[in-house]
């Protein structure tokens, strides 16, 4: 997947978040979206997918070679991000089974194997209500890595994760990373350190904006 920002500017009301984003996203690149709490990470995160309509500036997608309209981005990307929520009356197994209809694991990667790679076997009938939020992040995190899509994207990956956990991140994005297009949005130094590439919102935030 391939994106291409050409002087992007998103703005709430009348408040700018960013502006003047000219920025190529290559296939096979992760790319780390750094900033303090509010800067707007999670906002050019969700304005460069898609997902949200920016105020100005263009964006051109493409994937294989060939372009992709904006309404056919979203089955192309996995998304994990603190504000997605999880379907609680479901079991671990029910959950996945509904949820790869929509969206896909790897090819030869069964709901079955993802458990046991998510460390959950003891769980696989228990309700995601009942899970603590580590399991949760944890879940969330596989869903996304684990997906069959060109384009992941990670908003603070490692939230609710213990010690144990952020090794079992590190471990799992490094294994699924490499040829998709991977943004990280994070604070956390162990969380985007595989992105040879980094931007700062605030070098396009409030303060370039005004
Ligand atoms: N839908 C919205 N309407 C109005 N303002 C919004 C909306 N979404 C976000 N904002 C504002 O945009 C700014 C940036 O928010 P954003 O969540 O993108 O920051 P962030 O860098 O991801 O923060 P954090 O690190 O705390 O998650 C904040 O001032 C926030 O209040």
């Amino acid at each position: 997947m391939r994106i291409e920002a050409n002087g992007l500017g998103k703005r709430f009301q009348r408040d700018w978040i960013f502006r003047g984003l000219t920025h190529v996203f290559e296939p096979g690149t992760a790319t780390a979206i750094l900033g303090p709490n509010g800067s707007g990470k999670s906002t050019l995160l969700n304005t460069i997918s898609g997902q949200l309509l920016s105020s100005e500036g263009t964006l051109a997608y493409s994937h294989a070679g060939r372009a992709v309209a904006v309404e056919d981005v979203p089955p192309l990307l996995a998304y994990c991000a603190p504000y997605l929520e999880l379907i609680e009356e479901l079991t671990l197994t029910e959950l996945l089974h509904f949820h790869t209809r929509f969206k896909p694991l790897r090819p030869s990667l069964s709901p079955q194997a993802l458990i046991g790679l998510m460390y959950l076997e003891k769980s696989r009938h228990k309700l995601i209500r009942d899970f603590s939020s580590g399991m949760k992040q944890r879940l969330k995190l596989a869903l996304a890595l684990y997906a069959d899509t060109p384009l992941l994207l990670l908003d603070e990956p490692t939230t609710n994760l213990d010690r144990t956990g952020m090794d079992w991140y590190r471990e799992h994005v490094h294994a699924t990373a490499p040829g998709r297009l991977v943004l990280v949005s994070s604070n956390v130094p162990e969380e985007y350190d595989f992105c040879p590439q980094q931007l700062s919102v605030t070098d396009f935030g409030a303060q370039a904006a005004r």
